[in-house]
């Protein structure tokens, strides 16, 4: 799928695949959808009519115009559906391919004590399945029994498997994925029609596509710029009649088409579609198109640390015994604490007892029960059979758990946990019962080019705080390392719907990212909330985009191409309304010059003859937009900067250029058309 992903929009069989949709998109009751091209298409019609029939309107001795108006506008208007076209050709091509996949799919579904063959489309939440090496995992789910490692490229385009397993979070498997190894029980989580993939399907189909806020303001605007210019123009021909100038219809219908925003309302939707297909080209999913909007309008953006800022595989790279305890004590019981815990900060203690040679006794742990590290706790251990408890985790937690039971704090172990803060890596506290025993210091690594690229969101004017359940010392070395603007340390998953909530307050919109199932409420309460697709169904279900790839830090990105779909839309109106106006210059002395020969004054971009003038307008305003549809498909070039310079620059490019195009162009093709007629 990834390589479909990357295959360009302008291939063989998409561009005409296009060019077919193009004309059946010609039936008026799609067309009306666009109110300003489908003006342009009555107009078409009219002048058809007026071809056809040339001694029902007078026009005989225009029959050769006549035409050649005809054919200009048809086009205009082809070329208006060939964009929206194109722009939906690789999202109807990937639905294609996940339709495929969905069909072929049969389920081993647990009915009594037996296993029963039935089709995927007969599942319901809540029945349970079991799926082997080779088979295709029927509906979306959670495993509830077994481990396997899961082949989920049909979706994601990732060929690496991944591991999923009962218990934790990752236990949610997603239909039309592979079992590649072992066998797994899943219970299955949505109804036929709501599954990952339906929804997929949906997405890159468009089935769903709603105009976003900000498509039916300006829809509003276009249309009523529409209809002014239509109302201008119908006047207009009585209002010469009576002062005895006789304006010839089509010349009249070739007006409007040049004065109304044909070139923003011919790309509008191809602007909004081609934005989705971005984001889903690099593998994120968005619900919809407003939320990629929304990504665009961010002004603040909360992040994890772990795993986010730095590399996230914390790793132990050294313990220290506090209160003048045996090295080779506390790092037993680092061990021990460390046995059952499957996080990668505790298996990287394991590792690091094997690799320096240290040894402990594992029997100790055996029978003992498991106490799973939370984030809600921050600790992680083990309750002994002979009653003993062992805990690692944040300094501060293991404080407060050691002074609770009357125990005291050694007093070298602030410092040191200090000195492993202020380089920026994780303490844990070792203790077993009241007793501190020692810190293991976790390492992690800031991202490469992290700074600058919190450099650009701020050149954007994004503020970006940071979240973490780590102390406020390794939090702030990290923050300063990374160049966050601002951080909250010693968070837990709850306190990030509280910043969320507070920056909304202040009219902000935020967007963060999230995976687990307790962060599905603060993944719903931002604007844009992007979940891993590694995480649970909950997650999943709460956020309104998905990372296929389960990389947190492409949320940067994400804002990068919301912002840039809006700028497109901004810069290709400018330029589209630009336009409009140098036409007149255009095509309004001509129409003159036709009824008052006299009037050669106004013709000031000399054009060849009045008859030439209103064709090459009219070819202008159509070719503009075939030769637009690569920018607005691409985007506007885009560098991070303010609102306000972006506004200026904008203005400058597409305003200043939109003005000076029609007439060089317009120019060109008179030459041309001159030529010719
Ligand atoms: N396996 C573990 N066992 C015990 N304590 C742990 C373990 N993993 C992390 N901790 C402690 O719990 C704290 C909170 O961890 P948590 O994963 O919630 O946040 P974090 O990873 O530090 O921050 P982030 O929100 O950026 O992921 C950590 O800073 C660490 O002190
Ligand atoms: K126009
Ligand atoms: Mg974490």
């Amino acid at each position: 799928m990834n390589e479909r992903r990357k295959k360009s929009m302008f291939s063989g069989p998409l561009v005409a695949q296009a060019l077919k949709a193009s004309v059946i998109k010609l039936n008026p009751a799609v067309m009306m959808k666009n109110p300003v091209m489908f003006v342009v298409e009555v107009g078409t019609v009219i002048v058809l009519l007026m071809t056809v029939f040339p001694g029902y309107f007078d026009a005989k001795d225009r029959i050769g115009f006549n035409l050649t108006v005809f054919v200009i506008l048809l086009v205009t208007v082809l070329f208006a559906n060939f964009a929206e076209a194109l722009a939906e050709g690789r999202g109807k091509a990937q639905a294609d391919t996940l339709k495929r996949t969905k069909k072929e799919i049969t389920a081993n579904k647990v009915v009594g004590g037996g296993v029963k063959t039935v089709p995927s489309t007969e599942l319901r939440k809540g029945d349970i399945v079991v799926v082997s090496q080779g088979e295709m995992i029927p509906g979306d789910g959670e495993v509830i029994e077994g481990l396997a490692s899961v082949d989920e490229s049909a979706i994601t385009g990732e060929s690496a498997p991944v591991i999923k397993e009962a218990g934790g979070d990752f236990n949610s498997v997603t239909g039309g994925t592979r079992v590649i190894s072992d066998h797994i029980k899943v219970r299955i989580t949505s109804d036929p029609g709501e599954t990952f993939i339906d929804r997929m399907i949906a997405l890159v189909e468009g089935a769903k596509r709603q105009k976003t806020p900000n498509e039916i303001a300006l829809s509003t605007l276009l249309i009523s710029l529409t209809l002014i210019f239509l109302i201008v123009v119908v006047t207009l021909g009585p209002i010469a009649s009576y002062v005895d100038i006789n304006l010839e219809i089509p010349v009249l219908i070739a007006l409007l088409v040049c004065l109304i925003p044909t070139t923003i309302g011919g790309l509008l939707s191809a602007i909004g579609i081609a934005g989705m297909d971005r984001v889903t080209q690099f593998n994120v999913l968005a619900m919809s198109g407003k939320a990629v909007e929304a990504a665009g309008d961010i002004n603040t953006m909360i992040l994890d640390k772990t795993g986010t800022i730095t590399f996230g595989n914390r790793m132990a790279s050294e313990i220290v015994p506090v209160g003048g305890i045996d090295m080779d004590e506390t790092a037993a019981w680092a061990a021990i604490s460390s046995m059952q815990d499957e996080t990668p900060e505790g298996r990287s203690v394991l590792e690091w007892m094997k690799k320096n040679g240290k040894a402990y006794d594992a029997a100790l742990g055996e029978g003992g029960s498991f106490v799973e590290f939370k984030a809600e706790t921050r600790m992680s251990g083990i309750d002994l059979k002979d009653g003993r408890k062992v805990r690692k985790g944040a300094v501060d937690a293991i404080r407060k758990w050691v002074s609770a039971q009357g125990g005291t704090i050694p007093e070298d172990l602030d410092r040191q946990a200090h000195r492993i803060a202020t380089e920026g890596g994780t303490p844990l506290a070792v203790a077993v019962d009241k007793k501190i025993y020692g810190v293991i210091y976790l390492k992690d690594t800031v991202k490469p080019g992290m700074r600058e690229r919190f450099d650009q969101l701020r050149a954007m004017g994004i503020k970006t705080i940071m979240c973490t359940g780590d102390n406020p010392l390794t939090a702030a070395t990290i923050a300063r390392e990374a160049g966050v603007d601002d951080f909250i340390a010693e968070s837990k998953p709850e306190d990030k719907i509280a910043v969320i909530r507070k920056e909304q307050a202040e009219g902000k919109l935020v967007a963060m990212t999230g995976d687990g199932t307790n962060d599905a409420p603060a993944l719903a309460q931002a604007d844009v909330g992007l979940a891993m697709n590694s995480g649970t169904a909950a997650a999943k279900e709460a956020a309104n985009m998905v990372d296929l790839d389960s990389d947190p830090s492409k949320i940067i990105e994400v804002v990068a191409i919301g912002k840039q779909l809006l700028m497109t839309r901004g810069a290709l109106t400018t330029f589209s309304i630009a336009n409009d106006i140098a036409k007149y210059f255009a095509i309004i002395p001509a129409m003159f010059m036709l009824a008052i020969p006299e009037m050669e004054v106004l013709n000031v971009m000399k054009l060849g003859s009045p008859l030439s003038a209103v064709l090459s307008a009219l070819i202008f305003n159509a070719i503009i937009i075939p030769l637009l549809i690569p920018l607005a498909m691409k985007g506007v070039a885009y560098r991070p900067m303010s609102a306000s310079r972006l506004l200026s620059r904008n203005l400058l490019i597409y305003g200043l250029g939109g003005v000076i195009a029609p007439f060089i162009g317009i120019k060109l093709i008179d030459l041309l058309v001159h030529l010719w007629i």
